[in-house]
């Protein structure tokens, strides 16, 4: 029985220095045991080509049309087939970068984690990380309503060019961002430069406890031995609209495991089309596990994860990624599922 394959979903509209950040990667840190997916919007595809490749890494291309139109199709088909050639030894890989078109919405490429089975079997998506251009995401997100998906789908932000902005323009569109998603850590990178422990292999999407909202943000050297600096965000933000993607925090002691099934088929069922993502650890009423949720619109999966520990008070955390969410109410309803 093999262990599965970590997988990091790259995305970010198009120019936001997705490919920058995978060359700077491959050129101080690739080693065999990492397979880049590449997805190009078109026939022909260029971002591979320009991916500085080494004999030591391995570049698979998917450029039948976008990811997340084709997910069921030809992506699906690609990540099998590596599945088939790890499983034969010939391609002994452990990680899987898998970098979307800027066009992509990364809503039905994360379902196909959940759905296909043998995906689901094989694979664990490690994060989704998110990449946003400082210079032009207003414009984008004015524009393009998939660039807001992008963000707020993101479990780490990566902000690069902040260089070409004065700080007025930079404060106004981490403002705008943390709107969108206010969970996620976000990092200011500069040409690429980010340590690799800053996004591959975080296990941003299996849940733990710590899922405070964020309070700032993050600046990267270009230099790796730099310490990065945080800066927290500028006090003065506007309230944000029911429109707005943003995450809620549902936070209650042991759950009765009837109740919350129900709550969460309810909520499902009412919202789901608006649930762009959630994830849960709950503590379940007479279960020493913990009651591992996560979902993405309406397919959602339940598994049991780790024990509580003798030291630690079981909590119950409910993560929910949407706009138009009736929070009050839900707050109200999740607080009924106490046992
Ligand atoms: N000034 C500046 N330019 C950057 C930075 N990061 C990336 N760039 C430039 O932005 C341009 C686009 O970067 P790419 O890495 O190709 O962007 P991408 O996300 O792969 O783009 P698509 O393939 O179109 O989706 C390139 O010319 C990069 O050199 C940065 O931090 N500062």
């Amino acid at each position: 029985m093999t262990t599965a394959v970590s997988v990091t979903l790259l995305t970010g509209f198009l120019g936001a220095g997705k490919t920058t950040l995978l060359n700077h990667y491959l050129h101080h840190h690739a080693d065999s045991s990492v397979v880049i997916v590449e997805n190009e919007f078109g026939a022909v595809g260029i971002d591979g080509q320009l991916l500085a490749r080494g004999d030591n890494i391995r570049v698979v291309e998917v450029s039948n049309g976008c990811v997340c139109c084709s997910v069921r199709g030809e992506f699906t088909e690609a990540m099998v087939d590596l599945l088939d050639r790890r499983a034969s030894g010939e391609m002994p890989f452990e990680t899987l970068i898998v970098e979307a078109t800027g066009l992509a919405d990364p809503g039905p490429i994360i379902q196909t984690f959940f759905t296909e089975e043998r995906l689901r079997e094989s694979l664990r998506l490690d994060a989704v990380i998110t990449l946003v251009d400082c210079q032009h995401i207003g414009q984008q997100l004015d524009e393009h309503p998939v660039a807001a998906a992008q963000i707020a789908f993101a479990d780490r932000l990566l902000l690069t060019k902040t260089d070409l902005c004065d700080e007025a323009h930079k404060e106004a569109m981490l403002a705008r961002i943390h709107r969108i998603n206010n969970k996620a850590p976000l990092l200011a990178i500069h040409h690429g430069a980010c340590p690799p422990g800053e996004w591959l292999n975080i296990a941003a999407f299996e849940m733990d406890d710590r899922n405070a909202l964020t309070e700032g943000y993050h600046i990267i050297s270009a230099r790796a031995d730099a310490p990065g600096r945080f800066r927290p965000f500028a006090a003065t933000r506007a309230e944000p609209t029911p429109d707005v993607i943003q995450a809620h925090v549902f936070d209650a002691g042991t759950l009765d495991l009837k109740k919350i099934g129900a709550f969460m088929e309810r909520c499902i069922a009412d919202h789901g089309n608006d649930m762009l993502r959630y994830k849960g650890v709950l503590a379940i009423d007479g279960q020493p596990q913990r009651l591992v949720v996560q979902g993405v619109y309406k397919v959602v999966g339940f598994d049991y994860g780790s024990a509580w520990q003798e030291s630690e008070t079981p909590h119950s955390r409910l993560v929910i990624i949407g706009r138009y969410l009736p929070v009050e109410q839900l707050r109200r309803a999740f607080a009924e599922t106490a046992s």
